[in-house]
């Protein structure tokens, strides 16, 4: 197992009852890391699974992982839920500086993790795997409710973020960019969003990394009516966050430019009738 020391590459992975997907999952990261043209070594890579307590054997599967060699490690919340929450506590913990999440179901290409990792760099502090890029396909199989979910979800976010998919749940951050973010919204499904906007990332800061979205091998989508107004509540509150200043500006503005504008119409009273 890698030491503390030389762990430079965090791999997050949010996961609640996916016992099925999580073998798969960890042997094809690691294989596509051992690669002789992987950019990232296999042995300054962690893998953190975190649960909430699912009781499905996950911690079971990556216990046996683990004897066979496997550098990853779970953490079984038990008073905490949510995937937005489960990838902060992710981070929170991991020791490397180049830091990815991913969701467990294999939507997600394993063999794409080398790259989105080494794609991170201090000019790079945010990469974002899109499924927006040219040449990308959508999965035929993926459900055409999904599909106008996403479409409208990503228009609603357009005025926030110059970022083609910030619906993602593959994109990776940096340590030091994650550490500027304040009031992290850990509600809902959207921790990308709120990450690019609170971590304050300038659009030339993003890697994007065109990839085909697939469809969940094993197990149901957690995704809810819940989810989705959770996410108009972090819309709303992410406006206020990113405009709110501008708003003050443009009030303030209106005040003056109509006591200018009074004045003008009115006039000050003339010297004449003053004197009269
Ligand atoms: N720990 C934890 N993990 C969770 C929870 N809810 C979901 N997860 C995990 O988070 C990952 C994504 O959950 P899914 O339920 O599979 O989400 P999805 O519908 O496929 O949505 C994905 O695609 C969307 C884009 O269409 C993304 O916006 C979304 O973030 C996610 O990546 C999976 O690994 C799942 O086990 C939770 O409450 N707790």
């Amino acid at each position: 197992m890698a030491s503390r020391q030389t762990t430079h590459y965090s791999v997050i992975v949010p996961a609640y009852r996916e016992n099925g997907n999580i073998r798969p999952l960890i042997t094809r990261i690691f294989a596509a890391l051992r690669r002789v043209d992987s950019p990232v070594p296999a042995e300054q890579t962690e893998v953190i699974i975190v649960d909430d307590n699912s009781r499905d054997g996950s911690a079971e599967t990556v216990q046996q992982l683990q004897q066979e060699g496997y550098n990853v490690r779970i953490i079984v919340r038990t008073t905490e839920r949510g995937l937005s929450s489960a990838v902060v506590r992710g981070f929170q913990e991991a020791q490397g500086d180049n830091m990815l999440c991913m969701d467990a179901d294999l939507q997600h290409p394993p063999e794409y993790v080398p790259s989105m990792l080494a794609a991170m760099s201090p000019s790079h502090t945010f990469v974002l795997g899109t499924r927006y890029g040219k040449g990308v396909e959508m999965d035929k199989d993926w459900p055409v409710h999904r599909r106008i979910i996403s479409a409208g979800a990503r228009v609603l976010a357009l005025p926030l973020t110059t970022a083609s998919d910030p619906m993602s749940g593959f994109f990776g951050i940096r340590k030091e960019a994650f550490l500027k973010a304040r009031n992290l919204n850990a509600g809902g499904f959207k921790i990308a969003l709120d990450l690019l906007i609170k971590s304050q990332i300038p659009p030339h800061a993003i890697a994007e990394v065109p990839f085909s979205f697939g469809v969940r091998a094993e197990g149901e989508s957690k995704l809810t009516g819940k989810v989705m107004i959770k996410y108009l509540e972090q819309l709303a509150e992410l406006y206020w966050y990113k405009f709110s200043s501008l708003l003050v500006f443009l009030v303030i503005f209106l005040i003056v430019a109509f006591f200018v504008l009074v004045r003008t119409w009115f006039g000050s009273p003339s010297l004449d009738s003053q004197q009269k």
